[in-house]
């Protein structure tokens, strides 16, 4: 077992090859060591060669979980693999109130099968009537880890979203204070505004005007897609952080638009030209502290997402994982997924890393499941369109 930063890397034989050892003889003891650990990469198991990768477990900072039998039959394919997650409060009708989120919270512990352990984070849905003192005594109890701001329209359920920022100013001063996360659909909704501009129109603005206005207001970027959006977190003065998501990492919008259209591709914010990708690729990848994990795996199903008007949310809960890490093992970066996956949302949350470990191995391409069954329908499970080879080990 070698260890690497905060990652640990596992190889299958119990020995390493002796030419490598022989050759770490021969030259300086760091030479050596970094030699055995490119070895620890590659182990090898008979004489088919396997590489694995141990991680803390990771935590998803952006998860639609839904209500009812959608919540039982998604619920599971993040627990699997996930210790905790930030769930977000676009329910119809929204999580509004401390006694909604202490309800829906009780629904998704039940739903949770036996033996699972999940820890669901909950939050409470930004409106105009918001009571500060509501949502400061929720944080302060535990029982809620952040609030989420959807602009009016912007996206799912998201109707009794803020239309007039003026309107939540109290709460927003009340949660600088407090240090309660301000999590941000960060997409203005003008008709004017073209759909593939909304995002930076939206840190112009909006976000940068309010963080300005509210020093001290902790702030997490939700599922990022834009280049001018990595630039602006990249300034962060430690009170502003973002999320990405699996799939804005692995595609764009051509992706999504050329030969027929894909309607789960298509998520709000939608998928940007390639360079963006290519942005959201480096920065997540780059040890960047302030950017972590939020698969925004949204659930809808076939019916609703393959019709005239198809909903937008991408679900990807069920192969996040592998997926990550062959988009950080194309970068050269596999000794920086668990910063992404496990270690950069506590710290930025303030809550401990877990303690427990997943193993991915890589090997075959990873089937991508069929589509997951549910009581409203099926749901189609998000695939990138190209060879995933890593697998999450089961016991
Ligand atoms: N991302 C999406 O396209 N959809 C999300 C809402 C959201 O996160 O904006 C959903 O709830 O379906
Ligand atoms: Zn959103
Ligand atoms: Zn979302």
């Amino acid at each position: 077992m070698l260890q690497r930063g905060m990652g640990v890397f596992r190889r299958c034989g119990a020995h390493y090859p002796a030419h490598c050892l022989k050759f770490g003889r021969l030259i300086s003891d760091r030479i050596a060591k970094a030699a055995l650990a490119l070895v620890g990469w590659l182990g090898y198991s008979g004489t088919a060669m396997t590489q694995t990768l141990t991680l803390r477990r990771p935590d998803d900072w952006h998860l639609h979980l839904r209500d009812g039998a959608m919540l039982e039959a998604v619920l599971p394919e993040t627990a699997r693999d996930f210790a905790r997650a930030i769930i977000m409060p676009n329910l119809v009708p929204p999580v509004v109130t401390s006694a909604d989120a202490t309800s829906y919270r009780e629904r998704i512990l039940a739903a949770l099968p036996e033996g699972m352990d999940f820890t669901p984070l909950m939050t409470l849905y930004l409106t105009e009537a918001t009571d500060p003192a509501d949502v400061i005594a929720a944080h302060a109890s535990g029982l809620i880890s952040a609030v989420k701001l959807y602009p009016a329209g912007a996206t799912t359920n998201s109707a009794s979203g803020v239309r007039d920022f003026d309107k939540v100013r109290g709460v927003l001063e009340a949660m600088a204070e407090a240090g309660v996360p301000l999590c941000v659909h960060g997409e203005v909704t003008r008709a004017e505004i073209d759909i593939f501009d909304r995002e930076a129109v939206f840190i112009e603005e909006v976000l940068d005007p309010i963080r300005r206005r509210t020093p001290g207001l902790r702030v997490v970027m939700e599922h990022i897609t834009t280049a001018d959006a990595c630039a602006y977190v990249k300034e962060s003065d430690g009170s502003l952080a973002a999320t990405i998501t699996t799939h804005h990492l692995m595609i764009n919008r051509n992706h999504l638009l050329v030969g027929g259209i894909k309607p789960h591709y298509y998520c709000l914010p939608v998928a940007k030209r390639e360079s963006h990708r290519e942005a959201l690729a480096a920065l997540a990848t780059s040890g960047f502290r302030y950017v972590f994990l939020g698969t925004d795996s949204a659930p809808h199903t076939k019916d609703t997402k393959e019709c005239a008007c198809g909903c937008a949310g991408v679900f990807s809960a069920s192969v996040t994982m592998p997926c990550l890490a062959q988009v950080f093992e194309e970068a050269g970066a596999l000794d920086r997924l668990e910063g992404f996956t496990s270690l950069n949302g506590p710290a930025f949350y303030r809550m401990p890393v877990n303690e427990d470990t997943i193993t991915l191995t890589k090997g075959a391409a990873l089937e991508i499941p069929a589509p997951l069954p549910t009581g409203d329908g099926p749901v189609v499970v998000f695939d990138p369109g190209r060879p995933v080879h890593w697998h999450v080990q089961r016991a």
